[in-house]
C-alpha cells in the first residue's frame, strides 16, 4: 500500500499524485535543458519543492482552524459523511453550469496580472532611460534619443495601466459575481431540502446550527469562490513571469530571486496558524462580552428590581478589559508580521540589486534587463504573503462544505408520493388502531393506543401533562410515524397518502402560536396566500380577534414584531386560530389553542367554532376541562399514553373516575382575568 501526500492510503495502480507528475516533468526538463539552464532550473525546482513541502506540512499538521474544527466535529457530529446523492447532483450541476464562466474569469485574472506586472517593468525601464540617457534595446529598434524613448515607455505604461484597471475590474467582478451566484444557488437548493427534513431530525438539529450552515457556511463558500481562485491565479501568473524572466534573462542570479519564496511561504503559513488561535481567543472574548451585554439588557427589569446595576457594570467592564487585552495582542502580532515580511522583501531586493548590479556593472547583464527583472520578485513575494490566508480559507471552505454535505445526508419527508387527496371528498373519519410510538432514545410515549374521531363531530382530548396528547396530533398530521399500529383517514392509512394533501386537509393549531415577522393580515393569510381581505376579517371574527385588531392604530396592517412579541399571548393565539380557520380544512386539531385566552373570550370562540365545525371533524386538546365540556366525546389520557376513560362530559362525571377528580380540582380554580 502506498501513502498519498496527506497520509491517505493509495492503492497500487491508482493514478500518481500531481507532485509526482511534476517531478517527472521537471526531471525531463532538466535532462533536456542545456548546461546553461540546468543550474537555474535546479534552483527553481528546489524553491518549488521546498514551498510545496511547507504548504503540505502546514496543511497536514494544522487541520482546519480551531474554531472551524470545533464546530465541524462536535456540533455537526460525524466528521465522515458519505456523498449524499442530492449533494453530488447539485455539486455536479453547479460545476457544469459555471465551468465556462470560471474559465473566462481565469483568463481575465491572468491578463490583469500580466498587465499589472508589465506596468512595473516599464517603470523600471523608464528609470534606466532617465539615468542612463537612453536604452540600447530601444535604440537598436530604431527609437533613438532619451526623450522619445521615455515618451514611448510612458505611453505604453499608460496603456498597460488602463488594461490592468479594466482587466482587474472585470476579473474581480467576474469572480465575485460567480461567488454570489454559487452562494445563492447553494442556499436556494439547500433551504427547501432543510424544510423537507423529517420533523424528528429537524428537532434534533439545533436551529442556530441549521441557520449557521444556511447563512455563514454558504457565505464562506461564496466568498471563497469570489476571492481565492483570483488570487491563486494571479500568484501563479507572477511566479510564471518571474521564473520565465530569470531563466531567460539572468539564469545566473535566478537562485537569488527564488531563494526567499519558500521562506515567505513558511512565514505566511506560520503567521496564519498562530494568528488563527490569537484571533479565536479575541473572538471568544468579544462573544462573551456580547453575550453579557445582551443578557444584561434583556434582563433589565430583573437587574433594576434587584438593584444589580453596579454588579452588571462591573462584569461588563471586566469583559471589556479582556477584549482590550486580546485586541492589543492581535494588533502587535499583525504589525510584527508586516514588518517581518517587509524586511524579507527588502533583503531580497537588496540581494538582487547587489548580484544583478555587479553583473550589470561588469557588462554581463544588460542594464535594461536588470532594471526590469528586479521588479519581478517584489511582486511575487507580495502575492505570496497571502498564501497563509488562502490556505486558511481553503480549510474553512472544506469544513463549510462538510457541513452542507451533512445536511444533505439527513432524511427528508417524501414529496409528491402517495395517493392524492381532494379536500372536498374528505369526510374526516379518523382512527388510531393499536398505535405505539416512542421518540428516539425515549420510552414509549403512547402504547397500544386506539381512538376514533367520527366525522362531523367534536372530540376533546384531556389528561396529565406529558401524557402524549400533542403526540397524537403529530401522528395524525404525520409529523411522526407510529412504530406499530395504524393511523387511518377515511379508511386509508395516512402514510399511504400524499403528505402535502394530508396537511392541506388537516388544520393544526399548535401549542406555541407562532407568528411570522410581518403584519397581522400577513399572518392570518399564511398558508391561504390568495385569501381576500373579507375572508381574512371573517376568520378573525370567528377567532374573536377582529375587535382587538380593529382597536390597533394600524388595524390589520399592524406589524406583529419578531415572533409576534408585540402582541399578548392571548392575541397571538387568536391570530393563529384565525389562520387555521381561514384554511377551511375538513379536519381541525386545536392543541391548547386557547390556553392563554380569558374564559369569556374562550366561551365566545367555542360558540363560533360550534357553527364553524358543522360537517367537520374537530379535535380539541386541552388542560382546561371547560374547553372540552361540550365535545361530543372526550378521551382522558393517563401518563402511560393510554386511554383512561372516554365518554361525554356528563358520562365521565357520572363514572367518577380520573375526569371527575380533575374537574373537581379545576372548578375550584379562580377564573382568570380577561386577556387583552
Ligand atoms: N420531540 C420530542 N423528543 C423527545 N421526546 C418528546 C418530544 N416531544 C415530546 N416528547 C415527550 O413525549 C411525552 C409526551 O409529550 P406530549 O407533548 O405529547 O405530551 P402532552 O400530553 O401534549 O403534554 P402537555 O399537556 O404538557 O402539552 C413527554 O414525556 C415529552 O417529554
Amino acid at each position: 500500500m502506498l501513502r498519498g501526500p496527506a497520509g491517505a492510503a493509495r492503492r497500487p495502480g491508482e493514478a500518481p499524485p500531481g507532485d509526482m507528475l511534476l517531478a517527472a516533468a521537471a526531471t525531463a526538463g532538466l535532462l533536456l535543458s542545456g548546461r546553461r539552464l540546468r543550474g537555474p532550473l535546479l534552483s527553481l525546482g528546489a524553491a518549488a519543492a521546498a514551498t510545496t513541502v511547507l504548504v503540505r506540512r502546514a496543511w497536514r499538521t494544522t487541520g482546519p482552524p480551531a474554531d472551524v474544527a470545533r464546530v465541524s466535529e462536535s456540533e455537526v457530529g460525524r466528521p465522515e459523511v458519505g456523498e449524499p446523492e442530492a449533494w453530488a447532483r447539485h455539486r455536479a450541476e453547479l460545476t457544469h453550469r459555471h465551468r465556462g464562466r470560471a474559465a473566462r474569469a481565469t483568463t481575465l485574472s491572468v491578463g490583469s496580472q500580466v498587465a499589472d506586472t508589465s506596468l512595473y517593468l516599464l517603470f523600471g525601464w523608464a528609470s534606466v532611460v532617465v539615468f542612463r540617457g537612453e536604452s540600447p534595446a530601444l535604440t537598436a529598434r530604431g527609437l533613438a534619443g532619451a526623450p522619445r524613448q521615455l515618451g514611448a515607455i510612458i505611453g505604453v505604461a499608460a496603456v498597460a495601466r488602463a488594461m490592468a484597471a479594466t482587466l482587474s475590474y472585470r476579473a474581480d467582478t467576474a469572480w465575485r459575481a460567480l461567488g454570489q451566484d454559487v452562494q445563492h444557488e447553494m442556499r436556494t437548493e439547500l433551504y427547501p431540502h432543510v424544510q423537507r427534513l423529517q420533523p424528528g431530525r429537524l428537532e434534533e438539529e439545533r436551529v442556530s446550527r441549521l441557520a449557521g450552515v444556511l447563512s455563514g457556511d454558504i457565505d464562506q463558500v461564496g466568498s471563497f469562490v469570489a476571492t481565492v481562485p483570483h488570487e491563486a491565479v494571479q500568484l501563479a501568473t507572477c511566479l510564471a513571469m518571474m521564473a520565465g524572466g530569470y531563466l531567460v534573462g539572468a539564469p545566473d542570479i535566478a537562485w537569488i530571486a527564488f531563494l526567499p519564496l519558500p521562506l515567505i511561504a513558511w512565514i505566511s503559513l506560520r503567521h496564519q496558524q498562530r494568528s488563527s488561535s490569537v484571533y479565536a481567543a479575541g473572538g471568544e472574548d468579544r462573544a462573551r462580552l456580547n453575550g453579557r451585554l445582551i443578557n444584561s439588557l434583556e434582563a433589565s427589569a430583573t437587574v433594576k428590581s434587584f438593584c444589580g446595576e453596579e454588579h452588571e457594570a462591573g462584569r461588563v467592564s471586566e469583559l471589556s478589559h479582556a477584549v482590550r487585552l486580546s485586541g492589543t495582542a492581535t494588533d502587535r502580532f499583525t504589525a510584527g508580521y508586516s514588518q517581518t515580511v517587509l524586511s524579507i522583501t527588502a533583503t531580497s531586493f537588496l540581494a538582487n540589486l547587489l548580484a544583478g548590479g555587479r553583473k550589470a556593472i561588469g557588462g554581463t547583464l544588460s542594464l535594461d534587463l536588470f532594471s526590469v527583472l528586479n521588479v519581478l520578485p517584489q511582486q511575487t513575494i507580495f502575492k505570496l504573503t497571502a498564501l497563509g490566508v488562502t490556505i486558511d480559507q481553503l480549510q474553512r471552505t472544506q469544513a463549510a462544505l462538510h457541513r452542507v454535505k451533512y445536511l444533505y445526508s439527513l432524511p427528508t419527508e417524501p414529496v409528491g408520493e402517495g395517493r392524492p387527496l381532494q379536500a372536498g371528498q374528505v369526510t374526516g373519519d379518523i382512527t388510531l388502531q393499536h398505535v405505539t410510538f416512542a421518540y428516539p432514545g425515549r420510552p414509549h410515549t403512547v402504547a397500544d393506543l386506539s381512538m376514533h374521531f367520527t366525522p362531523g363531530t367534536s372530540t376533546g382530548i384531556v389528561g396529565a401533562t406529558g401524557a402524549g396528547k400533542s403526540t397524537v396530533a403529530k401522528l395524525l398530521t404525520r409529523f411522526y410515524a407510529p412504530r406499530t399500529g395504524r393511523v387511518l383517514l377515511d379508511g386509508e392509512e395516512v402514510r399511504e397518502l400524499d403528505l402535502a394533501d394530508l396537511r392541506r386537509v388537516v388544520g393544526y393549531v399548535s401549542q406555541d402560536a407562532f407568528l411570522f415577522d410581518g403584519t397581522i393580515a400577513d399572518n392570518i393569510r399564511y398558508g391561504t396566500f390568495d385569501a381576500d381581505r373579507e375572508a381574512v376579517i371573517r376568520s378573525a371574527r370567528l377567532a374573536q380577534a377582529h375587535t382587538f385588531v380593529e382597536a390597533l392604530p394600524q388595524g390589520y396592517e399592524t406589524p406583529v414584531g419578531e415572533r409576534g412579541l408585540a402582541l399578548s399571548g392571548g392575541q397571538r393565539q387568536r391570530l393563529a386560530l384565525a389562520r387555521a380557520l381561514l384554511k377551511d380544512p375538513p379536519v381541525l386539531i386545536l392543541d391548547e389553542a386557547t390556553s392563554a385566552v380569558d374564559n369569556e373570550t374562550e366561551a365566545a370562540i367555542q360558540q363560533a367554532l360550534r357553527h364553524y365545525s358543522t360537517g367537520r371533524t374537530l379535535i380539541t386538546i386541552a388542560h382546561r376541562l371547560p374547553t372540552v365540556r361540550n365535545a361530543d366525546r372526550i378521551y382522558v389520557m393517563n401518563e402511560g399514553g393510554r386511554i383512561a376513560e372516554t365518554g361525554t362530559h356528563e358520562e365521565l362525571l357520572a363514572s367518577e373516575g380520573l375526569y371527575t377528580s380533575l374537574w373537581a380540582l379545576q372548578i375550584q380554580d379562580t377564573p382568570r382575568p380577561p386577556s387583552r
